[in-house]
């Protein structure tokens, strides 16, 4: 069975602070057409459950349309890490990831998901090049950056980014065991996309 572990998107949902709020609303209506409901988004790329493309923090980057789909759908490894502020190299060798290429890191650390939060865990230098050594292509977080949430300069974006990893946040991973699973998260097909909300599900494997 899958299970979703995306972030629903109503009129609530909160944002980057300073970023576009998130609106659905019905454009016309199927009195004024006489035919059909029509809806209308408004919405930030980094809205909820969602990717980064390179383009994000860097002009010369990749857009969402040009990266690998086969990078959001496939075998993914779960890894429960609460209570930290720095994530080190050290706590992940103990892990044996060897094999994995989509890292899910459940960290717990966005409890009140009405508003974001102040302070995040962090992956700390260190663990962005292990990971890259291992082979790891695509991260995902249950939270809104893999950067310091006052960062400018977006340093672990960059590292990962120029390590080969892609970045996946703003997961729901509240129930989810550690363990190995089958991820599907595809981003839209934005052409000039610097990110994408997508649709989070995993299926456990049987293992
Ligand atoms: N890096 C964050 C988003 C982010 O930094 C951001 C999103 C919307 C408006 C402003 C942002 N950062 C401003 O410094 C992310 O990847 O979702
Ligand atoms: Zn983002
Ligand atoms: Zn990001």
């Amino acid at each position: 069975m899958w299970i979703d572990v995306s972030q629903r998107l109503d009129n609530n949902i909160a944002v980057w602070p300073g970023d576009t709020p998130f609106s659905y609303e019905v454009d016309v209506s199927k009195e004024e057409s006489g035919s059909v409901n029509i809806g209308k988004l408004t919405l930030s790329t980094h809205t909820g459950t969602h990717i980064d493309a390179p383009f994000h923090f860097d002009n010369e980057g990749k857009k969402v349309i040009d990266l690998d789909i086969n990078l959001y759908i496939g075998s993914a490894v779960i890894v429960h890490l609460p209570n930290r502020q720095l994530i080190q190299k050290e706590e992940l060798e103990k892990l044996k990831l060897d094999n994995v290429t989509r890292l899910l890191i459940r960290t717990d650390a966005w409890q009140n998901r009405t508003v974001y939060p102040e302070e995040i865990p962090t992956l700390e230098s260190e663990a962005i090049d292990y990971l890259a050594s291992i082979g790891v292509l695509l991260i995902g977080f249950d939270l809104p950056s893999v950067d310091h949430m006052e960062s400018k300069t977006l340093p672990n974006h960059h590292r990962l980014a120029s390590s080969g990893i892609h970045i996946l946040e703003g997961l729901i991973l509240d129930d989810i065991p550690s363990g190995l699973y089958q991820l599907i998260a595809l981003p839209l097909p934005l052409v000039e996309g610097d990110g994408s909300p997508v649709r989070a599900l995993l299926k456990k494997e049987k293992k």
